[in-house]
């Protein structure tokens, strides 16, 4: 999905399915017709029946044949105008020994055979090659139909029908199969922990022989997950370019075909090629298209021809054991959607998060893509890349492109700083709508609001222990980021250590407060999980002193994760107003405390907010170091 010219498009191989099914039908229908005609057509005359009842009683008729459904004869070719009008006589053919062949419908009359009899006309039973008429105009045109679907059908089987008229059901990967990619994890920039975390699967490609002597386990699928443009379908080709072994690249939005079954085979197909040219990767992009968790809509044939394929993948990636030597990479920016079975052990379960690069990676990203470019003597790409926060890998590399074109369509040498500023320009501009780069003032914003939940998060004594702070954007909803890493898997909470999230909550908000004196909505989520959090507490888990040890709310989810409410037991008026009361006093009284801690330590706070305002991402040594020369608050004796 993102066109650059190592993207390999679906070959036309397979078409439109619709097309050679329509022709057969075509085809089909036509013989249908003509055979259906060629029955028909005699040189007999059609007559009414009632017409061949009164030649009958006249004694006009020679002999007659009787079929199931009509009856033809012989009629005496004299004195015929009695009986007939004379337009009907005119249009008998009547050959020159007196016969004058007719035929008419056989309807239900009983009186048929003795009428004969008593006329003394000579009958037979047999209709001439009737049984060869009805075996044109029916059975042949059925038995040719039937012969289509089931050839349809083996197409949609997948493999079986190997080079027969059409490839439906064929992977399509077999196009996309790329021995060389041709990129390395030196063109890749920006996102080295990502590609510490492959290093390792390079080396079991690379070598698998030596892994399997040693029983030792390398994941089956890893899923690469992060913003469009961040580089996911670049990592995987240059995994599959490091090690050296072919890319089988699909993505998943192929998988769903108009046909029950085709993408399921097309899956089957895939894992079966690539198992052949193992080792080797398969990258599935827009995973997310094929792996739509199950069962939440009701809408019909779409949806479970998307369910059948997610099945069969599933089924392949437990069928096979990665000794093998084939690796499943996955790459989705919507991981959230992605259907549970997905990501259990030995499927999906490695995930490689690739963030919008900071400050340091935008400019190694620049380098990457100027490599090819000539640079005017003295540029700073440290200067571009400051200026772009919020640019994800492929915003860079289309600034840089943009910037050459200009330079070139000036008649320039090189590519100086007057071509990155406007390049630089037009595609913030550009972004600015679907993404969100902020102005100055909102990321001033952001940076205080992340300093502040992390400062308290920081100073209490029962919070996790900050391990990164981030003002790149991450996703549609947040701005910023503090992560906060557990010590160690926590099945119950006490409450000092509810209190101090609800402090942790609040950080951000409080500290929008204290410096700008104002507030942004930004905070609206904080402040929604705190609310819940307080809530909880004093309806779930007993923890005011004043409505004391009971509950007034079913739980409904995990202790651990303030989210949505419970169910409602009874209680009266005067409880619900005594428990709006004690949230509200749980809230204020974090506020202050969070207030206290941050004022107290306002110039760290602020040394906080400038280093994350110069590189964006502040990790865990930067904030020791920070720590160590700013803080002039109380100590705090942390306990985890
Ligand atoms: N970390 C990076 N280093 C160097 N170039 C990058 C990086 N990230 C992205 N690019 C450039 O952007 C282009 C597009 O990136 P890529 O297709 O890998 O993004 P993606 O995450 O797969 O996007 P999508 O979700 O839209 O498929 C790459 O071909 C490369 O030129
Ligand atoms: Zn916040």
């Amino acid at each position: 999905m993102n066109g650059t010219p190592q993207d390999n498009k679906p070959g036309d191989t397979a078409g439109n399915p619709l097309r050679p099914m329509m022709w057969y039908w075509v085809l089909g229908l036509t013989l249908f017709a003509l055979f259906q005609g060629f029955a028909g057509i005699s040189a007999n005359t059609p007559i009414a029946y009632s017409e061949f009842k009164q030649l009958l009683y006249a004694g006009k008729i020679n002999e007659v044949q009787i079929s199931d459904t009509s009856i033809s004869g012989a009629l005496k070719k004299d004195g015929l105008a009695t009986v007939l009008p004379k337009e009907k006589v005119d249009t008998l053919k009547c050959s020159a020994d007196g016969g004058c062949p007719f035929s008419t419908v056989r309807v239900n009359d009983p009186d048929l055979i003795s009428d004969l009899e008593a006329e003394h006309v000579r009958y037979t039973g047999e209709a001439r090659s009737e049984w060869m008429g009805t075996l044109l105009a029916w059975v042949f045109p059925v038995l040719l139909l039937v012969w289509l679907w089931s050839s349809m059908l083996k197409r949609g089987g997948g493999g079986m029908m190997a080079g027969g008229l059409f490839d439906i059901g064929k992977s399509k990967a077999r196009v996309y199969v790329q021995s060389k990619t041709g990129v390395t994890f030196n063109d890749v920039a920006g996102i080295d922990e990502a590609k510490e975390e492959l290093m390792e699967i390079v080396e079991f490609l690379k070598n698998p022989q030596r892994y399997r002597r040693l029983g030792g386990k390398i994941p089956k699928g890893v899923l690469i997950v992060g913003a469009p443009g961040t580089g996911k379908t670049l990592l995987a080709k240059a995994l599959a370019g490091e090690a050296g072994v072919p890319f089988f690249s699909i993505s998943g939005s192929e998988f769903v075909e108009m046909f029950v079954g085709v993408g399921a085979a097309r899956v089957r197909d895939l894992f079966t090629q690539a198992e052949k040219s193992a080792p080797c990767i398969i990258f599935i992009d827009e995973l997310d298209a094929l792996g739509r968790a199950r069962g939440v809509s009701g809408m019909a044939a779409g949806y479970n021809e998307q369910e059948q394929t997610l099945n069969q993948l599933l089924v392949e990636m437990d069928g096979f054991d990665t000794n093998k030597g084939v690796i499943i990479l996955g790459a989705t920016n919507r991981p959230e959607i992605l259907d549970p079975a997905l990501l259990r052990p030995g499927r999906f379960d490695r995930h490689i998060a690739l963030d919008r690069p900071d400050l340091k990676g935008r400019e190694k990203i620049l380098e990457v893509h100027t490599r090819q470019v000539t640079l005017a003597p003295g540029i700073k790409l440290g200067d571009i890349a400051a200026r772009t926060a919020g640019l994800a890998g492929a915003d860079l590399a289309n600034l840089v492109n943009e910037a050459a074109l200009l330079a070139a369509r000036r008649g320039k040498q090189a590519v100086d700083d007057k071509d990155f500023d406007e390049a630089a320009d037009r595609v913030v501009a550009g972004l600015e709508k679907k993404t969100r780069v902020m102005n100055p003032m909102e990321k001033q914003t952001v940076a205080f609001h992340e300093a502040g939940h992390a400062l308290t998060a920081e100073y209490r004594a029962n919070a996790d222990r900050v391990a990164k702070i981030s003002i790149i954007p991450r996703g549609v909803a947040a701005l910023g980021y503090t992560q906060q890493l557990p010590t160690e898997d926590r099945y119950l909470l006490k409450k000092t250590e509810l209190l101090d999230r609800l402090d942790v909550f609040l950080g951000g908000r409080v500290a929008e407060e204290i410096v700008f004196g104002d507030m942004s909505t930004g905070a609206q989520n904080d402040l929604q999980m705190a609310t819940d959090m307080a809530r909880h507490m004093v309806t779930q888990y007993g923890m005011s002193e004043r409505l004391g040890l009971a509950t007034f709310e079913q739980a409904s989810t995990s202790p651990l994760y303030p989210a949505g409410m419970g169910e409602r037991l009874p209680y009266s008026e005067r409880t619900a107003q005594g428990i709006d009361q004690e949230i509200e006093q749980l809230l204020s009284e974090a506020h202050e405390r969070v207030r206290q801690t941050l004022v107290d330590r306002r110039p760290l706070l602020d040394a906080l907010a400038q280093e994350l305002l110069e590189h964006e991402t502040v990790d865990r040594a930067a904030l020791d170091r920070l720590a160590a020369q700013f803080d002039a608050g109380p100590p705090v004796r942390r306990v985890r």
